[in-house]
């Protein structure tokens, strides 16, 4: 069996060491990090993550400059509440919720945020920093937030290190290409020294790849579509998907699964992620340490 790795409780470690930190910069300085939160519409899972990232800021310390614009605002307009939040010196760190309306361009909008604002590690230099060698991205939330701001531990990769996985020299079998998680994170395992494998929708036979990996980072937003008998015996299976499923017992209508048959995997693998209670705590712990680390250069490099 399995060890399940509990997200929830490595975030609030983290948590404790971030409220730590801000109680610190505001003894020392008179001042608390901030983070803009930008959402677009009123979509529903948009405003729940919101609502989560702006509740653990209050129950941290952490200033939130909360910006909700109307579904049809226009790109300019976006654009130009993004240029204020990067002229405005409260703010550390600003995100804008994906996915934003269709007739805005996101990686137009992304760009415009300031390199050391993009607390999601998603502005496209940041990305291409990530890429190459040697250098590193000032702040990398990434898978969000698989990462810890040094770079050299992502998250999942600081859930991974804190759970005793080594990465070096290990196969990393990531599943899923996407901007925010499948590429980021394959770059990341590519920086800790793994060897890397990206499977996608046009891969024919995945699960032959994927039952040679030691480590397995599942970000395909498909229900359950790693089989248990897909895993390598001892891997680590760290689980991004998060994809409600209709549930009529529920009282929501609905529930989350992840990527991985957790059921099953959790048989076969070493270390393993479930949803909820996985990832997806951490994503929001690693954007506000982000935040933190952003106000902490900020604060001291003008004092
Ligand atoms: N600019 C931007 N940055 C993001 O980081 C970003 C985004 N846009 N758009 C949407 C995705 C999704 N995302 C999640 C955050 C927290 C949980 C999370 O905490 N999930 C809980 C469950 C929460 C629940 O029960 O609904 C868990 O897995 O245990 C999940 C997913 C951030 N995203």
């Amino acid at each position: 069996m399995a060890t399940v790795i509990d997200g929830k409780v490595v975030a609030q470690t983290i948590r404790s060491e971030i409220a730590d930190e801000v109680r610190l910069l505001s003894q020392k300085y008179g001042k608390v990090p901030g983070l803009a939160v930008v959402i677009v519409g009123n979509r529903k899972d948009s405003q729940s993550y919101v609502g989560m990232k702006r509740k653990a800021c209050a129950e941290l310390g952490i200033k939130s400059f909360d910006v909700d614009l109307p579904e049809q605002i226009s790109q300019a307009e976006l654009i130009k509440q993004v240029h204020e939040l990067n002229a405005n010196t409260d703010v550390h760190g600003i995100l804008v919720q994906l996915p934003l309306p269709k007739h805005i361009n996101e990686e137009k909008v992304l760009s415009e945020i300031s390199l050391e604002k993009d607390v999601d590690g998603f502005h496209p230099l940041n990305i291409g920093k990530l890429a190459m060698k040697g250098r590193d991205p000032l702040l990398l939330t990434l898978v969000s937030k698989l990462c810890d701001p040094h770079y050299t531990k992502p998250a999942c990769l600081e859930l991974l290190q804190r759970s005793g996985v080594t990465i070096k020299g290990k196969k990393a079998v990531v599943v899923g290409r996407s901007n925010i998680v499948g590429l980021p994170a394959s770059l990341l395992l590519l920086k800790a020294d793994a060897t890397v494998t990206i499977v996608h929708s046009h891969t024919s036979q995945p699960e032959n790849i994927i039952r040679e990996a030691d480590i397995v980072i599942a970000a395909a937003g498909q229900p359950k579509m790693i089989k248990g008998s897909w895993i390598k015996p001892g891997a680590a299976v760290i689980d991004v998907g998060t994809n409600a499923v209709d549930d009529p017992t529920r009282k929501s209508g609905y529930r989350l699964v992840g990527d991985v048959d957790f059921e099953e995997a959790s048989k076969t693998a070493g270390w393993i992620t479930p949803v909820p209670g996985g990832v997806g705590p951490m994503t929001v712990t690693m954007l506000l340490k982000n935040t933190l680390e952003g106000a902490k250069r900020y604060i001291e490099q003008n004092n």
